[in-house]
C-alpha cells in the first residue's frame, strides 16, 4: 500500500482522495485554506462542493504543503487550472527527485498556452509529472458509480503504477503515453461543453447537442493533431469520451454555465451562480489563441469567445454557426464522379 496525497480539496480531489483510501492506501488532504481543514476534520464532507460524499475516518487533512509532500509516493494535484502555477510553486522546497506528481485539473495555461503537466515539468523540473483524465463527474466516482479514466506518463511503469493504485471494481483505469493528447481533450471538451450548454439553454434539442458533440471532436482533433497529441487518443476516453459526459451530464458546471448564459445570464452571472470553477471560460480564450497560432478553423470555439468575451448574443452566435461557409463533412473522402 501507498503512502499518498491530494492536494486541493474540491470534489474532484476529496473524490480521489476517498477512491485512494478506499483501495487502501494512507492517504492526506492538503486545502489551501485552514477553515477548510477543520471543516473536512469534524464533518468529513465538503457540503458546499460534494454534498452526500461522507470521506472515510481514515484520511488526513492539513493545510501544510511539507506534510502532504514530504515521504509521499505520489501527490495527486487537483486545484482548479489556474492555481497550478502557483501551488507547484509553493510545492518546490518539499518535493524529491523522481516524485510521482499526477495532475487532474483540465486546462490550458491562457498566458503561456501550456498544458498543466508542461507547467508542473516547468515549475519543479526534478519530479516525474503525469496525467489522469477521462469521462469522471466527482458526484459519481464519489458515489462509485462505474466510471473510466486514463492514466498517461512519459514511461510505461508510472502509468502502469498509476493504473495500480486508483484501479477498483468501480474505477478502471487505463494507460496510455499521449500525454499531450489527454491534456487538451481534458482541457478542450470544456469549451465544446459551454456550447452544449448555451443550446440548452436556448431550448435546442438532442439534435443540436449531437451536432455540438460530434462537430466539437472535429474541431478538439484538428488542433489536438496539429499540435503533437495522437488522434486516437481524441477518438478515446479522454477525447470524445469526455467530451460526451461534459456535454450531457447535469454534473457538468460547463454545461451548466452554458445554459446560463443561454437562458441570458452574463459570463460572470453564469459563474457565480455555478459556485464551482468552470474551466472552459479559461481554456477557451487558450484555445482560440492555438488555433490561430496553428491555423486551424475552430468554429464553435470562435462563438463561444464572442459570447463569453464579447458581448455576443447566444442566439446570434448559434445562427451563425448555422448559416457559415457551405462544408463538405469530410474534405478528404474522394467523390465518385
Ligand atoms: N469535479 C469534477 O467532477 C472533476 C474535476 N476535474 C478537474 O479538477 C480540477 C479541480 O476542480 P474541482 O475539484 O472540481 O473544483 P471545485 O470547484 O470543486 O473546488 C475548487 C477548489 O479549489 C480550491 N481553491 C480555491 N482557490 C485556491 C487556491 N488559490 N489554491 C488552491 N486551491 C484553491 C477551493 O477551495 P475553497 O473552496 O476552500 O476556497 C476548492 O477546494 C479542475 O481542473 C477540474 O476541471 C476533473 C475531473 C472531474
Ligand atoms: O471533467 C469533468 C468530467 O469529466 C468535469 O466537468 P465540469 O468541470 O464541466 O463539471
Amino acid at each position: 500500500m501507498a503512502n499518498v496525497s491530494v492536494i486541493g480539496a474540491g470534489s474532484w480531489g476529496l473524490a480521489l482522495a476517498r477512491r485512494l483510501c478506499k483501495n487502501g492506501h494512507d492517504v492526506t488532504v492538503w486545502s489551501h485554506r485552514e477553515e477548510g481543514v477543520r471543516e473536512l476534520r469534524e464533518q468529513h464532507e465538503n457540503r458546499s462542493k460534494l454534498p452526500g460524499v461522507i470521506l472515510p475516518e481514515e484520511i488526513q487533512y492539513t493545510s501544510s504543503l511539507e506534510q502532504a509532500i514530504v515521504g509521499k509516493d505520489l501527490c495527486v494535484l487537483a486545484v482548479p487550472s489556474v492555481y497550478t502555477r502557483s501551488t507547484a510553486e509553493q510545492m518546490k522546497p518539499f518535493v524529491t527527485d523522481g516524485q510521482i506528481i499526477v495532475s487532474v485539473a483540465k486546462g490550458i495555461e491562457e498566458s503561456t498556452l501550456m498544458i498543466q503537466t508542461d507547467i508542473i515539468s516547468q515549475v519543479l523540473p526534478q519530479v516525474n509529472a503525469a496525467v489522469l483524465s477521462g469521462p469522471s463527474h466527482a458526484e459519481e466516482v464519489g458515489r462509485d458509480i462505474p466510471t473510466t479514466v486514463v492514466a498517461g506518463a512519459a514511461d510505461r511503469e508510472t502509468a502502469e503504477y498509476i493504473q495500480n493504485l486508483f484501479m477498483s471494481e468501480s474505477f478502471r483505469v487505463y494507460t496510455s503515453p499521449d500525454m499531450l493528447g489527454i491534456e487538451l481533450g481534458g482541457a478542450l471538451k470544456n469549451v465544446i461543453a459551454l456550447a452544449a450548454g448555451v443550446a440548452d439553454g436556448l431550448g435546442c434539442g438532442d439534435n443540436t447537442k449531437a451536432a455540438l458533440i460530434t462537430r466539437g471532436i472535429a474541431e478538439m482533433s484538428r488542433l489536438g493533431v496539429a499540435m503533437g497529441g495522437h488522434i486516437e487518443t481524441f477518438n478515446g476516453l479522454t477525447g470524445i469520451g469526455d467530451l460526451i459526459v461534459t456535454c450531457s451530464s447535469r454534473h457538468s458546471r460547463n454545461r451548466k454555465a452554458g445554459y446560463l448564459i443561454g437562458q441570458g445570464r452574463t459570463m460572470q452571472e453564469a459563474m457565480d451562480e455555478v459556485q464551482m470553477v468552470v474551466e472552459g471560460v479559461y481554456s477557451a480564450r487558450a484555445a482560440r489563441i492555438l488555433a490561430v497560432k496553428y491555423g486551424i478553423d475552430m468554429p464553435i470555439v470562435n462563438e463561444v469567445n464572442k459570447v463569453l468575451f464579447e458581448n455576443k448574443t447566444a442566439r446570434e452566435a448559434m445562427a451563425d454557426l448555422m448559416l457559415r461557409d457551405k462544408k463538405i463533412e469530410h474534405p478528404e473522402l474522394p467523390w465518385k464522379k
